[in-house]
């Protein structure tokens, strides 16, 4: 399952062009260096980094959906990314454990946050493979698309302007899809219909809820 959010304001996304606009893009191998398919450019400056990310993170871990969803426990901090024409990363499994610090992230979901406006370049939509079908998604500016990372995604290739995005990888409290989005489906019921409960039985729903994250839940 995908989830779309409506991540940044305006203000926000202006503040990123203005970090983007004097920062040093680099060619987004030097995280990949063996990689066959990945052609696109990736911010290579520490100081924008860290105000870059530092919003973005800041966005997504405060954003109910987002937590809501992804049941977020590590995230690594959202890397701005560019694609001029021609430039696209083909088919590719994401990495399962991405290094922070002296930390290991496992990647359960990925997430692209929008931040050029769509009408501005062309190609370049995020295609999720679904066993012979796909998805296509090319958001709006200020949007953001968490899917699953055990997925086959490739970056169409831009041919015409230029795509501007943020790319992050979140590992979840719950590993396994399936489990979170059954947890996720549950909770938004009981948010949305609780109060319109029995009170017992609306405990009783908290019982469950209650326990099901903690037979699913990692543990810290
Ligand atoms: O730019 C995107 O939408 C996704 C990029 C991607 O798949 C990756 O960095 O692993
Ligand atoms: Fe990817």
């Amino acid at each position: 399952m995908f989830k779309e959010i409506e991540l940044l304001s305006a203000g926000q996304i202006e503040e990123l062009r203005q970090i983007a606009a004097t920062a040093k893009f680099v060619d987004g191998r030097i995280s990949n260096p063996h990689s066959k398919v990945k052609q696109n450019l990736q911010l290579h400056d520490e100081a924008a980094y860290r105000k870059s990310s530092q919003i973005l993170s800041q966005a997504l871990l405060s954003h109910e959906d987002f937590r809501n969803f992804a049941f977020p426990v590590a995230m690594l901090p959202p890397l701005m990314t560019r694609y001029t024409p021609d430039m696209r990363y083909g088919a590719h499994a994401d990495a399962a454990f991405l290094q922070l610090g002296n930390m290991s992230v496992r990647s359960d979901l990925s997430c692209t946050i929008f931040l050029g406006d769509p009408r501005t370049y062309e190609g370049g939509s995020l295609r999720i493979q679904l066993g012979t079908r796909d998805m296509r998604f090319k958001g709006e500016a200020g949007t953001a698309i968490v899917y699953p990372s055990d997925m086959l995604h490739e970056v169409e290739p831009v041919t015409k302007g230029e795509r501007w995005v943020a790319i992050t990888f979140i590992q979840s409290r719950i590993p396994d899809s399936s489990r979170r989005e059954l947890l996720y489906e549950l909770n938004e019921v009981a948010a949305l219909e609780g109060l319109n409960m029995a009170p017992e039985n609306f405990t009783r729903l908290q019982l469950v809820q209650s326990n099901l994250l903690r037979q699913w839940g990692d543990r810290p």
